[in-house]
């Protein structure tokens, strides 16, 4: 048997945790498959001295070059988060010719590139499956297993916390800050929660299966984004109503204006595919002109999932260094390509009114419609609040984005509408 191959892990929070468990639990399977022993050298934390009974034995340091100038360690595992310091510490690993595997989105969708570029310049790997998806195998299966494909569109549940928000909020009426709370326990939500509920971290993501599908940089400023934030039990009960469930999807599409990619909250048909895709899971939809559809399902988030995914890439890495091996796949953005602005991109919309109630508004309210080129497909109307107010809901045809916007704007000045309560995407689309 070969030497053992050292490990250095930054973090050891609830990914950390959980990967520290995988490489105990599994070790001796690990150890066939990579055809050497795994060793977890040191690892680094901001607080050593708090109690960590898992970590027995292992030598914790808050130094990291204790790790970084460390000539043994041949892996360098981040799962601390963030931008800062996580990103320099990377880069240093990947220039002192140590392999890097992350769990880390937020550097992976801004700087991936400064990365994958250090790790070709010193012949590493850098690998980053758990940031996508957390357990679900994603990333690799679209580098290669779905290569021969030419993708026009990937959409999916992408993060953990929201849908598992969405999922309570739908199923027992929980409130949004209870449900919240929960999945902060659970360890699912991110450092700071904003980053799930504002759309932040589904966008990272999107940004990453983007580039990586269409080939093209996409980097998070290319993201239209929208969170949970403004969904109200209202617009739950009227999606269910209608026979749609909500759920916040990242979306990239190539179409003959360019490519989109785009983070918010849609209704969804009950019947579509990722209308099932309950609690912490996550599933990702793929569109390629040889495959057709495929979908990817599983937990997004949590502790051992995601280290799965990041154990699963310590053992490639692994193994490429026992065999010597230089199959490395780096980075596959080798195109340019348009991008289509958010205007231009189309679909169904949901739209929610709180009117005057008296004779001629729903007829006021179709004319604005009609004046900004956008056809309804139905509208209902109920009784809200005080007497002499009424609630539209209004479900529009597939319309350019710019026109529902134009609408909005006109429905805003009608005397009659007292306030537009929201405006959700309906996606019907599977064509
Ligand atoms: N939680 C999840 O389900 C998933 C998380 N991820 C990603 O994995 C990464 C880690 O997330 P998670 O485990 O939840 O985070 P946690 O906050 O639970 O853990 C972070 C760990 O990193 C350590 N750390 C943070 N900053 C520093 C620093 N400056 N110096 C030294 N140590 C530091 C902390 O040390 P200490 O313990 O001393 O505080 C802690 O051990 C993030 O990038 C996240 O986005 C990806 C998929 C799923
Ligand atoms: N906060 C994220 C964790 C995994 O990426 C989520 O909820 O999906
Ligand atoms: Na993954």
């Amino acid at each position: 048997m070969k030497e053992a191959i050292k490990i250095g892990l930054l973090g050891s929070g609830t990914v950390g945790s959980g990967v520290v468990r995988v490489l105990r639990e599994n070790m001796e399977e690990i150890t066939a498959r990579v055809g050497t022993r795994l060793v977890l050298a040191k690892v680094l934390v901001r607080d050593v001295k708090k109690p960590r009974p898992y970590l027995e034995g292992v030598e914790l340091t808050d130094r990291v070059e204790d790790i970084l100038e460390d000539d043994e360690i041949s892996i360098v595992v981040e799962v601390m988060g963030g931008i800062k310091p996580a990103k320099d510490y990377m880069l240093r690993a990947l220039a002192a010719g140590k392999n890097v595997v992350t769990a880390n989105k937020d550097v992976v969708a801004q700087y991936g590139h400064e990365l994958f570029d250090m790790a070709e310049a010193h012949d590493a790997d850098f690998r980053f499956e758990a940031s996508v998806g957390g357990g679900i195998p994603i990333i690799m299966p679209l580098k290669q297993c779905l290569t021969a494909n030419r993708i026009t569109e990937i959409m999916g549940i992408v993060n953990g916390t929201t849908n598992y928000m969405l999922t309570k909020m739908s199923e027992c009426g929980a409130s949004y800050d209870d449900v919240l709370k929960e999945a902060q326990e659970k360890g699912y939500a991110e450092a700071n929660p904003s980053a799930d509920v504002d759309g932040l971290d589904a966008a990272r993501k999107a940004a990453i299966l983007s580039s990586i599908a269409f080939n093209t940089r996409i980097s998070l400023d290319d993201v239209s984004v929208e969170g949970i934030t403004k969904i109200t039990p209202d617009d739950i009960a009227y999606a269910k109503n209608l026979g749609y469930v909500v759920k916040l999807l990242a979306i990239g599409k190539e179409t003959d204006e360019g490519i989109n990619v785009r983070v918010h909250p849609v209704f969804l048909p009950e019947e579509h595919p990722l209308a099932s895709v309950n609690g912490v899971f996550n599933a990702i939809f793929v569109r390629g002109n040889a495959v057709g559809e495929a979908m990817f399902y599983g937990p997004g988030a949590g502790s051992l999932p995601t280290a799965s995914a990041v154990v699963a890439d310590i053992i490639d890495v692994a193994r490429d260094i026992v065999n010597h091996s230089f199959g490395r796949v780096n980075c596959t953005c080798y195109r340019k390509k348009v991008l289509c602005p958010i205007e231009k991109t189309r679909s169904s919309y949901y739209v929610r009114l709180l009117v005057e109630d008296k004779p001629g508004v729903l007829g006021a309210i179709a004319t604005a419609f009609g004046n900004a080129d956008v056809s309804l497909q139905s509208v209902i109307q109920t009784q809200r609040d005080k007497k002499e107010h009424a609630e539209i809901v209004a479900i529009t045809h597939c319309v350019p984005h710019a026109n529902i916007l134009t609408a909005l704007d006109v429905l805003n000045a009608l005397p009659v509408v007292s306030e537009v309560r929201n405006l959700i995407r309906v996606e019907n689309d599977r064509g």
